[in-house]
Parts: structure tokens; sequence; C-alpha cells
């Protein structure tokens, strides 16, 4: 991103912003309310005009087609809702898309991988369930798992462990920071979560900062950004 500006009319939210992130990486996005993290994000997934230069792996956002479909983009929006009935296996074998023409069949090695990807979150047991008749929190633990088979290079999550409880949120943060560690992905991830962040290693973006910038991820980079987190935000205009 280079002199990255973006908001709403008469509101700018991200301004003369300048971030260079490395690949693979952790990024914990944090901010007060309404400093502009998903705004971030609807930018990086083309949805929001931008003015100065947002680059995914060298191809600049504003004319990029179909991110999603290429496998660079993985985006998890922070109310990711469904208006019909589908099972939750069903919902996360279609992580697998990119694979298939869209009214092709999935292959029993599609389920075997969603099957898989559910027991990583722990929700196996739900995998014949209603999606639409589960808890948020559970709702949120089936769209990540339907996000990891999506193999991209780059995921988006905004605020992916609200609405969980202490047990689910670290398992979320290890499970993420793994799709790092392992699979060499980037992850930005934002949230208000500053508890889960001490124990990994990559970076930390606040955008309530009047400047943000990337500082290497350790706890005194958490509790520094903790303290300005307390403090009121700075509206901008
Ligand atoms: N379409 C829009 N038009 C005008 N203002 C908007 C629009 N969408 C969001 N905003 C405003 O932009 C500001 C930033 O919103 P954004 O959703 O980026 O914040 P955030 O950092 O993700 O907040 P939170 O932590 O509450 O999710 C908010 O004050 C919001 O009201």
């Amino acid at each position: 991103m280079e002199n990255l500006v973006a908001g709403y009319p008469g509101r700018v939210l991200v301004r003369n912003l300048f971030l260079r992130l490395p690949k693979p990486a952790f990024v914990a996005v944090v901010g007060h309310n309404g400093s502009g993290k998903t705004t971030l994000f609807r930018v990086l997934t083309g949805q929001l005009p931008y003015q100065g230069s947002v680059q995914l792996l060298g191809q600049e956002v504003r004319g990029l087609r179909r991110a999603a479909q290429a496998g660079l983009l993985g985006y998890l929006p922070q109310r990711g809702s469904i208006g019909f009935s589908i099972s939750v296996r069903e919902l996360v074998v279609m992580g697998r898309y990119r694979h298939h023409g869209l009214l092709s069949a999935y292959a029993p090695a599609d389920y075997a991988l969603a099957d898989a990807a559910l027991d990583r979150v722990g929700m196996g047991h739900l995998a014949r369930q209603d999606f639409t008749q589960l808890s948020g929190g559970e709702q949120q633990l089936v769209w990540l798992a339907q996000l990891s088979l999506q193999d991209a290079q780059l995921y988006l999550l905004d605020e992916p462990t609200q609405q969980l409880d202490v047990y689910y949120r670290r398992q979320v943060f290890g499970l993420i920071y793994g799709w790092v560690q392992e699979q060499g992905k980037t992850v930005l991830c934002s949230t208000h979560d500053l508890d889960n962040l001490p124990g990994l290693s990559g970076y930390l973006l606040n955008l309530s900062e009047p400047q943000p910038q990337l500082r290497p991820l350790s706890p005194h980079a958490v509790q520094a950004a903790r303290e300005w987190l307390e403090q009121a935000p700075r509206r901008a205009t």
C-alpha cells in the first residue's frame, strides 16, 4: 500500500498509509471501533474505491477482477449470514469451488477435506446440521473451516473470534497461526482480542494511531497498543 487514502464521502478513515507486508506473515490489525479496520479490508477486496496504490502480489487491486477465484484472496467478513437452509458440510465443501466448475458435483475427496477442516475447528459433530440453526460462534467456526479449503495466498479475517468463548478464541488464533507457519499464508486479522496476541509472532498494525505502521508483535507491542486503545479515540474528519 502506497499513500493509500480511503473512506466515505466527507470522512477519510485511512490517510496516507504506506505498508509493505512480508509473505508469509501474521498481521493483527487493531484499533478502536470505527477506526477503519473493515474499511481497509473493503479496499483490499476491491469493494471500496481508494486513492494511492494497493497491490496484492504485484497486482493493483483497482484493476483486479475475481481475486478470490484466482486464489489470491480469502475473506471472512464480520457478519457472514446466509438466508437459506444448507447443511454445515455442504457449506464447507463450497470452499473447494475454485477446483470445480460452478455446476459440477463435489467429489468424495472434497467432502473428506471438508470433514477434516470441520474437525480442525472442532465442529465435526455438526457436519449434518442446518447451518442457519447454529449459534453465532459455531457459525463463525464453520466459516473458518470453509475458508481454509479455499487455499488462498492472503486471508483477510474481520474479527474471526467475535462471539467465540475463551476456549475457542484461543483455538482460532492457533488455527490461523498454523496457516501462516505451516502453509506459508499471509493473514491479516482484525481483532479486539488482545489477550491472545502476546504469544504469537508476526506484526501488529494499530489503525487508531495517526500514522499506522507495522510493528513486530511482542508482549511489549501488545501492551503499548492496549494502553493506546484504553484512551478515547481520535475521530477522523
Ligand atoms: N458505507 C458507509 N458510509 C459511510 N460511513 C461508513 C460506511 N461504512 C462504514 N462507515 C463508517 O466508517 C467508520 C469506520 O468503519 P469500519 O467498519 O471500518 O470500522 P472498524 O474499525 O472495522 O470498527 P469495528 O471495530 O467497530 O468493527 C465507522 O464510523 C462507520 O460508521
